[in-house]
């Protein structure tokens, strides 16, 4: 001790010695409990538990790194020391919080994972920004190369042609048609007969209709040919003439007549008519008019040329070149591209989650769902309005006319709805996906079709104003549509230099409040539709809910974060023995039977005691049963399996490749939903209550499931948090993990820059976080070397005596020093179970004997065999060979003995014996058990 720093301490000290040190500040028993191992520079004292001198802290409120960290220590001379505390697994398990359910908790966790995941996604993030960037830049390019359209001034008159010429100039037959009794006779009103020239219609003359006043555009005609009217019987009728008559004569201008009423009341001289001019072109319909006017006017005044003339004139305006804007509705639909392209990331972030199974894996940690789709809206909404921002100034700044025109709140309050909406829509058609590569490919083609389609169809609608509404609505459904639509109304209200659409104009218009309403209302309907089947819709992994689900009382006290009473629910599981409505691999009853009656006294005390009323055990298997849809026929990959793990207790499930292993564990943790059977983990049952399970597991999965994009410590800090640790206790915690599992200098790395053994570490660490009181190791030293390996494994003794552990492994010296009770399965089923020695001791497992010669020719084996009748040759390599010999056969000195005094005739150069393990048990467990049961 004097060697160190002259320090006059013993190594082992009580925790009344080292009170003696002076620590200087505070008490001793400020310190947990738990508290045992302070390092001095290189000098370790270890600390003796001496919890009665001790005030345990109250383990609901977590302790601050500070309390965790011993105050400095004065020594005698009075030089001050500062010590480092190594916070010891007990001070950190009995300080950590409790791992209910916090909404905030888990909101912070998964906000700050999806933060840390999309900072190092930054080149997609980028991508996203820039997007708009580019399409802004695409139309700005666009409008820059098209060369403007001059005007120039019409202040001063300007003689053009006439915009338009009604009739045309070749002989014209104008329909006409009497549409009601109340025609009455003002002359003849309809009589075109030579002779008469009575009626009103024989005025519609047109030789005197040019009329040209310079500072307007006469509405007035030319006209050579006088018209020619022909009575028809009904209007379908008419209408059908006429078309067929504009088809034959190719005429640019067709008028007809329907006449409703001309009365002459000569009394009063009140001259009253209901005629409808019709005529196939718009702009024609002034001049019809006017032509109509004169008719009247002449035949009312009888005076055949009087003539008034109705002129048209351009809004006077100053010269101007008026450059290229995309703001016509054929163009517009850059806006729904820019806006659109980021689907493709809302869908493949939630669908990359499910396929990789990360959300499983964060559903185990105690994630409840309404959080993690809380967090992914308001998410992907943020990521979504930071593009729209980036649009929106950038636009600003190459004023774009859609912007600067159209009032902020306008175009504002539409992106809004079309983001929430087109989230909403995203999430809504990710339910039925599984890959990320198809989710990626089916939302492009998505995209580029509604743009595409949606631009026929708003033009079609537009050019249509008396479209049904149902027809409105339904194209509208589409959330993609019904937003380009918007942006199209939006358009055409600025074509010119007019002002943009005002929410004045908003509140007048016919679609626009029903296309805001759409949007919101398709935003609900998404959203609900979307939990609704993502809680419902089968898929590869996770327990899907009862279509009725939200009729039940768990789902209500789930979503509040009610908690079950536990006992109440035990209680009513243990009188079910479900053994009996457990499926039989024959799916036969007498196989039922016999397997009942052959269990084998082990398995059956097992399943005794896994269905004790008085069981403590945290994990208790009660005949649980998987069964898969394989190509050809039902797999049982677990069957009838039952037995329980008690606190402090490492069990390890041993058995061949394929013999249900991992489907436990998944069904356990409840990847899958059991087909038969039930388990109880920590008093709640994995059908009913899986929730209230998950807030107390650790998971360490046979695959690596991990974000790619994040680090290790993201990785430990997320899992942390999610245990309800928070701030330095979470820093100590995720460092000690980190150290534990030797990923202390890589923990800033990205996890797909580990190496598989890297990853599995990770792995184990993130299951161990949060001292959950029940972990499920899955093959947890897979691909980790010899070194790492035996590391881990004091990792995991060091976990055991506080919680009850199930690890699978095909180690078996693994097994060996990890579990206190191995499970021996086969097909499914138990087949042995107990400690490793009694195992061995049970099955009678030999030695295994090991010789090497130097010579071909040895006569060994003959040796062995004389020697050892009842040896077994079980393998050879070049000149070793390896024999089992069971255990009654040997007598140790004797074959000493032996061997040593034939060492030179039969060239032996080494050779050594040694107890059979595990290895042999299981063997022998599995073969023996399942031809008993065969028998
Ligand atoms: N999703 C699945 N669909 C169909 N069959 C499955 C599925 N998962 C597992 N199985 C089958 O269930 C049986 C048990 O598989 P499981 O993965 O549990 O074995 P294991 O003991 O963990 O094997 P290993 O030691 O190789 O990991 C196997 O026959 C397997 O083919």
């Amino acid at each position: 001790m004097d060697n160190n720093n002259n320090l006059n301490v013993p190594q082992e000290l009580s925790l009344s010695e080292l009170e003696e040190l002076k620590f200087k500040s505070g008490d001793l028993k400020e310190f947990d409990k738990g508290l045992s191992t302070l390092e001095l520079d290189e000098l370790v004292f270890n600390i003796k538990n001496d919890s009665s001198n001790l005030k345990i802290p109250n383990t609901n409120e977590p302790l601050s790194s500070e309390s965790l960290s011993p105050p400095p220590l004065i020594i005698d001379d009075g030089r001050k020391i500062s010590i480092e505390s190594t916070v010891s697994e007990n001070t950190i398990f009995e300080s950590q919080p409790t791992h209910s359910y916090n909404f905030f908790n888990q909101f912070k966790a998964l906000f700050l994972k999806s933060i840390a995941y999309q900072k190092r996604q930054y080149k997609t993030n980028i991508f996203q920004a820039l997007v708009p960037v580019l399409m802004i830049s695409i139309m700005s390019f666009v409008q820059l190369a098209t060369p403007p359209t001059s005007y120039s001034d019409n202040v001063e008159p300007v003689v053009l042609p006439l915009p338009f010429v009604f009739p045309p100039t070749i002989n014209t037959t104008v329909p006409y048609i009497l549409l009601s009794d109340q025609v009455y006779d003002i002359g003849d009103c309809c009589s075109l007969t030579q002779d008469s020239k009575k009626g009103f219609l024989n005025y519609f003359s047109t030789s005197n209709q040019v009329s040209f006043i310079p500072d307007y555009y006469s509405i007035g005609m030319i006209q050579t040919q006088d018209f020619e009217f022909v009575e028809y019987p009904d209007k379908e009728y008419m209408d059908s003439t006429s078309y067929s008559q504009r088809d034959k004569r190719e005429e640019e201008f067709l008028m007809a007549l329907l006449i409703n009423q001309v009365s002459l009341d000569p009394t009063t001289s009140s001259f009253k008519t209901n005629m409808v001019a019709l005529s196939n072109n718009t702009l024609s319909s002034g001049s019809i008019i006017n032509l109509l006017n004169n008719a009247f006017l002449r035949y009312y005044t009888s005076n055949p040329n009087y003539t008034i003339t109705t002129n048209i004139k351009e809004f006077p305006y100053k010269a101007h070149n008026e450059p290229k804007d995309m703001i016509q509705p054929q163009e517009n639909f850059w806006y729904l591209f820019m806006m659109s392209f980021c689907m493709v990331v809302f869908v493949s972030n939630v669908v990359y989650e499910k396929e990789n199974r990360l959300r499983e894996i964060m559903k185990m940690s105690g994630l409840r769902m309404h959080i993690y789709w809380l967090v992914n809206y308001i998410f992907n909404f943020s990521l979504y309005m930071i593009i729209v921002l980036v649009a929106i100034a950038y636009a600003y700044i190459l004023k774009f006319r859609f912007y600067t025109q159209t009032p902020f709140s306008v175009f504002f309050v539409l992106f809004v709805l079309f983001g929430m909406t087109q989230i909403a829509f995203s999430f809504f058609i990710s339910v039925f996906f599984s890959s990320v590569y198809t989710s990626t490919v089916v939302s492009f083609i998505y995209i580029i079709f509604t743009a595409l389609s949606s631009n026929l169809l708003n033009n079609a609608f537009i050019e249509n104003p008396d479209t049904s509404l149902a027809t409105f609505v339904l194209t509208g459904l589409i959330p993609h549509v019904a937003y380009h639509r918007a942006i199209s109304y939006i358009s055409l209200e600025y074509v010119g230099n007019s002002p943009g659409l005002t929410w004045e104009k908003i509140f007048q218009h016919e679609e626009m409040p029903t296309l805001y309403g759409l949007l919101f209302g398709e935003f609900l309907i998404f959203a609900i539709l979307h939990l609704y089947l993502e809680a419902v819709v089968p898929s590869a992994y996770g327990v899907k809910e009862h279509p009725l689900f939200f009729l039940k009382k768990p789902f209500w006290f789930n979503l509040f974060g009610i908690k079950i009473l536990k006992q109440q629910e035990e209680k009513k599981l243990e009188t079910v023995d479900y053994s009996s409505s457990a499926p039989s691999p024959a799916n036969d009853e007498s196989t039922t039977i016999e397997m009942v009656e052959v269990m084998a006294p082990d398995t059956r005390e097992e399943k005794n005691s896994a269905y004790a009323s008085d069981s403590k055990a945290l994990i208790r298997l009660l005949s649980l049963c998987k069964t898969f849809d394989g190509h050809s026929g039902k797999i049982h990959a677990v069957d009838n399996l039952s037995f329980s793990v008690e606190k402090g207790q490492c069990v390890g499930l041993i058995g061949a490749n394929g013999s249900g292993k991992t489907t436990t564990l998944n069904v356990l943790c409840g990847l899958y939903s059991p087909s038969g059977g039930n388990a109880l983990i920590n008093g709640y049952d994995i059908v009913n209550n899986i929730h209230m399970v998950h807030s107390s597991l650790g998971v360490c999965n046979q695959e690596d499931v991990l974000w790619s994009e994040m680090s290790g410590r993201e990785h430990l800090q997320f899992f942390g948090r999610m245990k309800n640790l928070k701030g330095d206790l979470l820093s100590v915690i995720v460092d000690k993990a980190l150290a534990e599992v030797m990923l202390t200098d890589s923990q800033h790395k990205a996890v797909r820059e580990y190496s598989g053994g890297m990853k599995r570490r990770l792995s184990l660490a993130i299951s161990l976080i949060g001292s959950p009181s029940i972990i499920l190791l899955d093959e947890p030293t897979t691909g980790v070397d010899p070194f790492s390996r035996r590391i881990v494994w004091d990792v995991i003794n060091s976990y055991k005596n506080r919680c009850a552990i199930i690890l699978t492994t095909h180690n078996m010296e693994e097994a060996q020093i990890t579990c206190d009770k191995v499970c021996i399965i086969n097909k499914g089923s138990l087949k042995t179970v107990g400690r490793t020695q009694d195992l061995k001791a049970r099955y009678g497992a030999g030695y295994t004997l090991s010789i090497t010669t130097t010579n071909k020719e040895s006569q060994i084996h003959e040796f062995i065999t004389r020697l050892l009748p009842e040896a077994k040759l079980i393998h050879e390599i070049s000149l070793n060979k390896t024999y089992a010999v069971p255990r009654s056969s040997l007598r140790l000195s004797s074959i000493f003995k032996a061997i040593q005094e034939n060492k030179n005739l039969f060239s032996i150069s080494d050779w050594g014996i040694c107890q059979s393990g595990l290895e042999e048990v299981l063997l022998q467990a599995t073969k023996e058990r399942t031809s008993s049961k065969s028998l």
